[in-house]
């Protein structure tokens, strides 16, 4: 049994947060200390557009190589900034339950969608989250941010004067993130799933170690703290994705659900103006809620709703192929 496991995480305070959360939860099962081992990623000190710098899988790849190099035993992402491919020498070994999926609105005087005055400022900087915020509000002045959750929440503050150019009317931000840092207190809408479909895979954890054997306690904590209904849903999200051959960064949302006997996916692809999108929904009996059948019925479901999309035409709508 190890004695001490390590675990790898970014130094943001939303990944520390999470990470700490779920390393304490493996380290009881696993009957081990845990050392918890931060790593700085590119994504992290760069100030440049996410696009600039090769995607969400920037946040990735570092920690990732601190696995391979064995500086920790294992690695904790938010799911939803992973890339969908293989990465060699590495497989991903749990998906701890789900939080709310669904993203959120941060507005100033309480504002929703709906009421926020004609050319409000709000910030983002995910297209998937602009072109859902120019199909719903076409009138909205869209401002990329990038930076932590705890900056984007402060341009909503007062911190900045009403004449200053980074003061914003609102953000948008995951409600699992907020939830994470005990911030939700600062949503005045939850946008429903159905309508505002998120990032496949958001407000999931998923942990990866080095491909071949485990030590055998871990290999226990980690079957522990998997959620299967949240690998099998978040398999479904990811197929989209990968079949779209789409990069995390790109305009697709996508939300799976098990409901009693269905399993149910819905994928949106939107072009970058938000002017258009292509929807698709399908739906899977699986014969049992084991491992096995569920994940059988996410790729059933994915494969329909991959097909259905590109045969109307999603490949040109986004422009999705290449993003990385
Ligand atoms: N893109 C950054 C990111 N990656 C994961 C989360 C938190 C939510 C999650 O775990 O899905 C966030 C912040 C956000 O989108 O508001």
């Amino acid at each position: 049994m190890n004695a001490v496991i390590r675990v790898g995480t970014r130094g943001s305070a939303l990944a520390m947060a999470q990470t700490t959360a779920i390393a304490t939860r493996i380290g009881s099962a696993a009957k081990a200390e845990i050392e918890i081992v931060p790593v700085t990623t590119h994504g992290d000190t760069s100030r440049e557009s996410l696009a600039s710098i090769g995607g969400t899988g920037v946040f990735a790849s570092a920690l990732r190589e601190s696995l391979l190099a064995d500086e920790c035993d294992l690695i904790v992402h938010s799911l939803k900034d992973l890339p969908t491919g293989d990465y060699a020498g590495l497989r991903l070994a749990a998906t701890p339950k789900r939080a709310d999926a669904r993203d959120t609105l941060c507005a100033r005087d309480g504002h929703t969608l709906e009421t926020l005055p004609e050319g409000a400022r709000v910030g983002t900087g995910s297209p998937r989250r602009i072109a859902q915020l120019r199909a719903r509000r076409p009138d909205l002045d869209i401002v990329d941010i990038r930076g932590n959750i705890d900056s984007r929440l402060a341009r909503v503050s007062d911190d900045f004067a009403a004449d200053d150019p980074q003061r914003l009317d609102a953000v948008l931000l995951a409600a699992a993130g907020l939830g994470r840092l005990g911030k939700l207190e600062h949503v005045t809408e939850y946008l429903d799933l159905y309508e505002w479909p998120t990032a496949p895979g958001q407000g999931s954890l998923a942990i990866e170690v080095r491909a071949g054997a485990l030590d055998r306690g871990l290999s226990t904590a980690l079957e522990a703290v998997n959620h299967g209904a949240t690998a099998a849903t978040t398999l479904a999200e990811r197929l989209v994705l990968a079949g779209l051959e789409a990069g995390c960064s790109a305009p697709v949302g996508a939300t799976a659900s098990i409901d009693n006997e269905l399993f149910f996916l819905t994928a949106t692809v939107y072009s970058l103006d938000g002017m258009r999108s292509i929807t698709s929904s399908h739906a899977a009996s699986p014969e049992s809620h084991s491992a096995a059948h569920l994940a059988e019925a996410a790729r059933d479901v994915a494969e329909r709703v991959v097909a259905e999309l590109l045969g109307n035409g999603a490949a040109e709508l986004a422009a999705v192929k290449g993003t990385p």
